[in-house]
């Protein structure tokens, strides 16, 4: 069973998205009660244990029906783009077609120059004419992130974006998102409590009882990702994994 979740804007001027309430799958409770702020211009890391329900709340964020029952409410204020888990792409159309996809539907003429930047920039210029069945995981996962980039709305919802990516495409995904999505609200579902560490200017654990909000390494510099390698990044994924293993 899904509900659709009620929609609006979310009261306070500063508060892109709001989402509090319960969750069940048939019966049984999947997650809840939880009151999750995405703070305009900021970008919130969603970490938690598979199946608690983060794509879930993603979902409901983007106001699409999801496979379980929720009561509360779901409020956003601007338009959103979703990049979801799965690629998502079309099998006949080629890497710049799929990016340009979302302009193609809604009747909108897409720039194929801003494209062709962005499909470069995820370094698959060389695959630009290539159909998705000529592509590894990796390069799929990334043509979906250029999609995302491409749709340039204020609002963005990535679950888990980067979990096909080797760990030095994945630094340099990270670090072309935080650039690119400078001033832009995201929500970022990870796995990965050290990709959480460079991006979150709040992390947040999902858990079967709620929302817990966990520290951040200190400021991030603006359209920046966190060094990996500082000290203090380096601190807060440490204690994000023994909050995960506890
Ligand atoms: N369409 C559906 N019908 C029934 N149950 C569903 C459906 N979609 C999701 N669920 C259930 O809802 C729960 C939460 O799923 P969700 O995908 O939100 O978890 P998740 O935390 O994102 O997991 P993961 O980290 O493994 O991606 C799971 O137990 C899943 O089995």
């Amino acid at each position: 069973m899904s509900t659709a979740a009620p929609s609006g804007a979310p009261s306070h001027p500063q508060l892109a998205a709001h989402l509090a309430g319960r969750a069940w799958v048939g019966d049984a409770p999947l997650f809840g009660p939880i009151d999750l702020d995405l703070r305009a211009g900021e970008w919130t890391c969603l970490l938690g244990p598979s199946g608690v329900g983060k794509s879930t709340v993603l979902r409901l964020i983007a106001g699409l029906e999801t496979g379980v029952r929720f009561e509360g409410i779901a409020e956003r204020q601007t338009p959103v783009a979703l990049m979801a888990q799965d690629p998502g792409l079309i099998g006949w159309l080629d890497v710049i077609g799929n990016v340009m996809l979302g302009a193609r539907l809604r009747g909108e003429r897409p720039d194929r120059a801003r494209a062709e930047a962005l499909v470069a920039a995820v370094g698959l210029a060389e695959r630009a004419d290539h159909r998705p069945d000529r592509l590894s995981g990796g390069q799929r996962q990334r043509v979906a992130l250029a999609r995302t980039l491409f749709e340039d709305r204020p609002l963005v919802l990535l679950d888990e974006p980067f979990s096909a990516l080797d760990a030095r495409t994945r630094a340099g995904m990270q670090s072309l998102s935080a650039r690119l999505l400078e001033g832009r609200t995201v929500l970022l579902v990870t796995h990965d409590p050290a990709e959480a560490a460079r991006l979150g200017d709040r992390i947040v654990l999902l858990t079967e009882t709620g929302l817990e909000d966990q520290p951040i390494p200190g400021p991030r510099a603006p359209g920046q990702a966190r060094p990996f390698d500082a000290p203090e990044v380096m601190a807060a994924e440490a204690a994000l994994l023994r909050r995960m293993l506890a």
